[in-house]
Parts: C-alpha cells; sequence; structure tokens
C-alpha cells in the first residue's frame, strides 16, 4: 500500500493538477451562470449608474425658488434640461436628472401653489452621480470568482447580457459493492447504498452537473473496468468503494489497466486515509478520477478533502482554504494524521457531533462541517482550529 500524503500537501497536489486541466471557457446567458466561475474579468459596459439619477421623489429646481413647474421627469424618460433659474421639473425616484438641475427638493419637504413651488433642498446631495458604482470599462471582478445571484445582478446592471465562465464541470458517479441494495431493508448481510443518494446532491451543491449515475457496479475486476471506460465521457468520475486491497476491491487493479496516473495516493487523514485522485488521459482530455472510501462518513471526508480542491482547480476559482472556529469542547487529535472531526454550530461555538464512526451517516447528517485538527495536536475549549463546512 502507498505511503500516505499529508492532508494539506495532497490538496494543494489535487487543486494543482486540476488547474492544470482547467475546463474551457464557455458564454452563457446571465439566467445560466449561477454556481459557475467567471473565465473572464467582469467589466462593466457602461458607467454605473449610467446617468445623474434622482434619489428620490420630488422637484429638480435650478437656481433659487419658489420655482416655475417646467415639466415633468418619470423613471425611465431622457430628461429635458432646466434651462432657466427659478424653474423645477417634478421628478421621480430613479428618474434621470436634468442637465441644469442644482438640487432636488423632496416631494414631503415641498409646498405647491398656483404652479409654483417652494421649500428648502437639503444640503445633502439628493442623486447619484455617473460613475459613482463602477466606471465604463472598470474592472470589478476577477477570472476566477465564483458567480453568485448578486454577481448576476450586478452584471445585468452593468449592461451585460452573458458572462464568460468556466464550462460546468460533468461528474459521474459509480458505486461498487455487491452488498449494497437501492431499496427496501438491510439484512442477512446486504446493507442499503448511503452513496448513491448522497454524493450526486453534494456533487451538485459544488457546481458540478452529474450526468451518469450508476450502482451498485458487481464486484469483479472487468465489472469495473468497464463501468470506468463508460463513464469517460464526464470531467470527473467518482466512485465509492474499493479504495483498499481487500478480495474484491478493484480500484486499484482497475486504474492501472486503464493507465491511469494517480495524483494523490493515500492521505494522512482520519477518517477517510485511502482516498485516491488519479488522472486518466484520452487523447487531449483529462479525466479525473476520486476514489472515495466505501464507509460512508469517509467518502464524505475524502469529498470535501480531495474533490472540492479538485473541481476549484478545473473551474479555476480560488484555492480552498479553511477558516477558523472556536471549538466549545475539545476533540481529540489522530497521532500522525490530520483528524477531520464532524462538528455542529451552535450560535457561534461549535461542538463535536456524536454518531461519527466512519460507517456512519447520523452523526454527519446534524453537522455543519468538519473541524481540521492537525497531526501531533488536539482541538482545545475556546481555542481556534480550521473548519471545512459541508457543501
Ligand atoms: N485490513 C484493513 N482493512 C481495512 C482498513 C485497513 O486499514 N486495513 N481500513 C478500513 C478503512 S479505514 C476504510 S475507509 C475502508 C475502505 O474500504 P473501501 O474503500 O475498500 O470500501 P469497501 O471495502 O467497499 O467498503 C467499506 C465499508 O463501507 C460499506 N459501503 C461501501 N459502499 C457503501 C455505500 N455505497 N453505502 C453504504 N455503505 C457502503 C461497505 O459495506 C463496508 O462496510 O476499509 C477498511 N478496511
Ligand atoms: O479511514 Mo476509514 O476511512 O476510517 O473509515
Amino acid at each position: 500500500m502507498s505511503h500516505p500524503i499529508d492532508w494539506r500537501e495532497a490538496r494543494k497536489l489535487v487543486y494543482a493538477a486540476g488547474r492544470s486541466a482547467q475546463l474551457p471557457k464557455v458564454v452563457v446567458p446571465l439566467s445560466e451562470a449561477d454556481g459557475r466561475v467567471l473565465a473572464e474579468p467582469l467589466r462593466s459596459r457602461t458607467h454605473l449608474p449610467a446617468f445623474p439619477t434622482s434619489s428620490i421623489d420630488g422637484w429638480a429646481v435650478r437656481a433659487a425658488g419658489p420655482w416655475r413647474i417646467a415639466g415633468r421627469v418619470l423613471a425611465g424618460q431622457e430628461a429635458p434640461a432646466l434651462n432657466e433659474d427659478g424653474t423645477a421639473m417634478e421628478i421621480a425616484t430613479g428618474a434621470m436628472v436634468p442637465a441644469g438641475t442644482t438640487a432636488i427638493l423632496r416631494v414631503e419637504e415641498s409646498t405647491e401653489r398656483d404652479g409654483l413651488v417652494s421649500g428648502e433642498p437639503r444640503s445633502t446631495k439628493e442623486w447619484r452621480e455617473p460613475g459613482e458604482e463602477a466606471q465604463a470599462q472598470e474592472e470589478l471582478f476577477a477570472a476566477g470568482t465564483p458567480v453568485t445571484p448578486g454577481l448576476i445582478g450586478l452584471a445585468a446592471a452593468c449592461g451585460l447580457d452573458e458572462l464568460s465562465v468556466t464550462r460546468q464541470p460533468r461528474a459521474a458517479l459509480l458505486v461498487f459493492g455487491d452488498e449494497l441494495l437501492t431499496e427496501g431493508q438491510a439484512g442477512a448481510g446486504r446493507i442499503r447504498d448511503a452513496l448513491g443518494p448522497v454524493m450526486p446532491s453534494y456533487l451538485e451543491r459544488l457546481g458540478a452537473q452529474c450526468v451518469h449515475r450508476v450502482g451498485p457496479i458487481e464486484d469483479t475486476l472487468d465489472a469495473h473496468v468497464s463501468a470506468i471506460e463508460e463513464a469517460l465521457e464526464a470531467d470527473l468520475i467518482c466512485t465509492t468503494g474499493g479504495t483498499m486491497h481487500g478480495p474484491v476491491d478493484h480500484l486499484h487493479p482497475a486504474l492501472a489497466r486503464l493507465g491511469a496516473k494517480y495524483v494523490v495516493n493515500t492521505v494522512a487523514v482520519r477518517p477517510g486515509f485511502p482516498m485516491l485522485v488519479a488522472a486518466i488521459t484520452r487523447g487531449e482530455r483529462t479525466v479525473f478520477l476520486a476514489g472515495l472510501p466505501g464507509n460512508p462518513q469517509s467518502a464524505v471526508v475524502a469529498l470535501v478533502s480531495l474533490v472540492v480542491p479538485l473541481l476549484a482547480g478545473m473551474t479555476g476559482a480560488d484555492e480552498p482554504t479553511p477558516h477558523p472556529i472556536t471549538l466549545a469542547a475539545p476533540v481529540p487529535g489522530r497521532g500522525d494524521y490530520t483528524h477531520l472531526a464532524l462538528v455542529r454550530r451552535q450560535h457561534d461555538s461549535w461542538f463535536p457531533a456524536v454518531h461519527v464512526g466512519s460507517s456512519m451517516l447520523r452523526g454527519l447528517a446534524g453537522a455543519s462541517g468538519f473541524a481540521v485538527i492537525p497531526p501531533h495536536s488536539q482541538g482545545l475549549p475556546d481555542h481556534q482550529v480550521d473548519y471545512l463546512e459541508l457543501p
């Protein structure tokens, strides 16, 4: 068996491998851009706002009052100019401010009588200047930025109809194991497949599109090789089970037969250490295979440890880094290995979860993420540790 590699080092290696096989860029309409990653910087097409825009309902006035009413401008109209001192134009919030305006008077602070408006405009400016939020052609977000609903709204406001993003990764899921049932109750040596229902949702939450799911796949080498070959249309194949070297663990021999090259093969992390990432090259294409261990919690540890940075690299996103949390109770270390310990959040405190055996999902189902306890250390109450949120 291969010597386990340091957990942080493993994450760096898979991120770099993903980055070196970054997916091509595609142009998508704004309505399809959520969850993708910018392949080119987001630049505003116009000044934002594009024209001086009233922040209030009231009167655009020129020079000193009282002002004679010269017209009205609503949002959506091109404002005529206020050409004479002592004139006013009724103005709506969002309307273009007429050229010549010296102040805008709030409607509730004005009086109107016999075609004349009077009142005292506030000293603060009641409109937004062109370019106040962004200048035309200004770079607002760099390539590699994740696309969020807020960023899509900004792009629309900036005059964009489409965004250049990296192509959505196509993922495949292959579930290995003759003991697995896809319906009914466990018994007589058979158990329910808990990962077939779990992984597609996680992969989609991570921005991938799950295009191919097969399982349970028979525990023979030929069945493993064929299943992987049939999944090679995907950019990323996630497999579950068979990562060890038991009598019917066929993943490593299947990878050898397919000419795969390991990026990472076993990681010094508990649970989940037999996790791996390999690259299969077919012509110009690189297809990654993430081998997730069969124990269900271990598979999710492998997902957050390796699949998250791999997908980040493949889509050109920044390298994911854990952020710190403060533990409310002690969390043991795991000697030479990094310990990914399930924790659940209560207000601003994180408590270790219970029912956290690697074969269990009970603790995970109620947890918010994993505390990262580095090798040769332990998590202490009121001390900070790194944290990885569950997708
Ligand atoms: N001699 C050793 N044996 C094992 C070691 C070890 O160090 N020496 N490590 C254990 C650890 S740790 C893990 S993790 C597992 C990894 O095993 P595999 O990836 O080869 O997975 P399997 O053997 O196929 O299954 C392990 C376990 O998980 C159950 N399983 C598998 N798939 C599913 C699924 N989709 N849903 C629910 N449960 C699943 C399977 O029935 C087994 O109980 O190896 C240990 N062995
Ligand atoms: O490391 Mo295993 O993955 O403990 O369950």
